[in-house]
């Protein structure tokens, strides 16, 4: 099964904490059909199971700490193969967070053939998780937890940024305009992979 994983085609979508990874991952699930794979959403589903290990995982991301690399690595790789089968290809959202997760998924499952690095200001970031906060009913869209993402954000997962680029695999995208703005980039970036 592992190897059916290696051939799959592999999306990494990265950027900050309200970016717009969720928002833009929809809209390629739309056109192309791709497997949406959000670790922050596979986490939650944890946690909203009321299981042991998701009580632990509720606390760290209460806290807009990163969980155990193991256990969201593990999460993802379940989730891949349960669709291995059918899928066109995966867009694994909101991970790898750090270098070493990088290097551990391509370890443990496959090489990405594209990053797709969603940029927003740091302001623009806040005031859009301010605003979902208001209805998402997330535990981490509050100022104090959005500040630590950020926080976490610029330290540990823009090297990763680095780290793809040396491989020529990274497009950028900015994600300030309006969403159809942002998705018109994306889809462009994705048609020259295909
Ligand atoms: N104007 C504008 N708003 C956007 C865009 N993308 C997302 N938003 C808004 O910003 C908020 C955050 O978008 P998400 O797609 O949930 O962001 P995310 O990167 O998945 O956030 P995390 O899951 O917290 O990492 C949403 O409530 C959207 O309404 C965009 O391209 N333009
Ligand atoms: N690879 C990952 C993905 C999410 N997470 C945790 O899950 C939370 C929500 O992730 P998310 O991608 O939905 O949201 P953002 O943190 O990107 O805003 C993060 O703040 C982390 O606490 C993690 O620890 N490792
Ligand atoms: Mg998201």
């Amino acid at each position: 099964m592992g190897d059916k994983l290696k051939d799959s085609k592999i999306i990494f979508v990265v950027g900050g904490p309200g970016s717009g990874k969720g928002t833009q991952c929809e809209k390629v699930v739309e056109k192309y059909g791709f497997t949406h794979l959000s670790s922050g959403d596979l986490l939650r589903a944890e946690v909203s199971s009321g299981s042991e290990r998701g009580k632990q995982l509720s606390a760290i991301m209460q806290r807009g700490e990163l969980v155990p690399l193991e256990t969201v690595l593990d999460m993802i790789k379940e989730a891949m193969i349960a669709k291995a089968d059918t899928s066109k290809g995966f867009l694994i959202d909101g991970y790898p967070r750090e270098v070493r997760q990088g290097e551990e998924f391509e370890k443990k499952i496959g090489a990405p053939s594209l990053l797709l690095y969603i940029d927003a200001k740091a302001e623009t970031m806040v005031k859009r998780l301010m605003k979902r906060g208001e209805t998402s009913g997330r535990t981490d869209d509050n100022e104090e937890t959005i500040k630590k993402r950020l926080d976490l954000y610029y330290k540990a997962t823009e090297p990763v940024i680095a780290y793809y680029e040396g491989r020529g695999i990274v497009r950028k995208i900015v994600s300030e305009g309006t969403v159809d703005e942002v998705f018109s980039q994306v889809a462009a970036a994705i048609d020259s992979l295909l």
